[in-house]
């Protein structure tokens, strides 16, 4: 098991204790539970799914990655497919505040990385920010996602953005989780054919920068990220952080990436390549390719 959850394990009722550190403990453990998982921790612990949702926030809490505040913030969204997605806050030392990961984010791409393609709820252990439900109105749940917070009556997105300017007020239909290919195509090695596979699943309706980027830790794994582009544009989720969410939610540490191949479109109207550069260097990889791919 990975040491970020020792404490917070010790934190939790016994009877949740002992029914989850075999699953934290499994070799491929990646902060997520299938539905069968959550339906036996329910019945070990006599819980519903909301409880077992807010007693396990501390667990999403213990993967945040605060240089910072050191205020870790926990999200677990909930998919379609029953599975709960931990999601966590991630700060970068040396890089600008604009390169932060709210744990919302974290939860969100988490799930959709992973192949989720609907989101019914999200718990969160703090009160969603005003940039974060600006980024959860982009999900193809829209208005109707439930939120849950500790202490308040569960109420949809839409309580807690009145007023929602959204996808819609700029004729957008393709909305984020929504299954999508950009049919583009590059040669290269599996790290470039990887980030290829996450740029063609980008979220960018606005621009139609489709972007994607893959990371090679120390270790030899390999974690890709999507660029999540947002209708009021300033909440959307550079590729490099899609990237970063999935590399901390396997339980590596941002700090040993080796190196990084960030795929984006040709003569497109954005350009990832030097904010994702700064970024990679704030965190010790001076290594970063990039392909210009054409549409097929
Ligand atoms: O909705 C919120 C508000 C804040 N934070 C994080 C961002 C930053 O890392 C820290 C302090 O704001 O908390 C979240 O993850 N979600
Ligand atoms: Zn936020």
């Amino acid at each position: 098991m990975h040491t970020r959850f020792n404490h917070a394990l010790a934190s939790l009722p016994d009877n949740l204790r002992s029914a989850v550190t075999p699953l934290l403990s499994a070799a491929d453990f990646r902060a997520s539970f299938s539905a069968e998982q959550i339906s036996t921790l329910c019945t070990k612990t006599q819980m519903d799914q909301q409880q077992l949702a807010f007693a396990l926030l501390p667990l999403a809490a213990a993967c945040a990655w605060t240089p910072l505040s050191k205020f870790n913030v926990g999200a677990i969204a909930r998919g379609a497919s029953g599975r709960f997605w931990f999601g966590a806050n991630m700060e970068f030392s040396g890089a600008t505040m604009q390169q932060t990961v709210h744990a919302e984010q974290s939860a969100v791409t988490h799930a959709w990385m992973s192949g989720e393609t609907v989101l019914l709820d999200i718990t969160v252990n703090y009160t969603p920010c005003g940039h974060c439900r600006q980024f959860m109105n982009e999900l193809n749940s829209g208005i109707t996602l439930g939120i849950h917070l500790p202490g308040r009556q569960p109420a949809t997105l839409g309580s807690y953005l009145p007023d929602a300017f959204g996808p819609r007020d700029l004729n957008i239909t393709s909305l984020l989780m929504d299954p999508v290919d950009h049919h583009m195509q590059v040669q290269g090695d599996a790290l470039a054919q990887l980030a290829l596979r996450a740029a063609n699943r980008s979220h960018a309706p606005y621009t139609e920068a489709w972007s994607g980027i893959a990371l090679e830790t120390a270790s030899g794994r390999q974690f890709s990220g999507s660029y999540a582009e947002n209708a009021a544009f300033n909440p959307s989720l550079p590729p490099l952080q899609a990237a970063l969410i999935m590399l901390n939610m396997a339980g590596e540490s941002p700090l040993e990436i080796n190196r990084a191949v960030l795929v984006e479109k040709d003569a497109a109207v954005l350009c990832q390549q030097q904010a994702t550069a700064a970024t990679l260097a704030a965190l010790g990889c001076n290594n970063l390719s990039v392909i210009h791919p054409h549409d097929d």
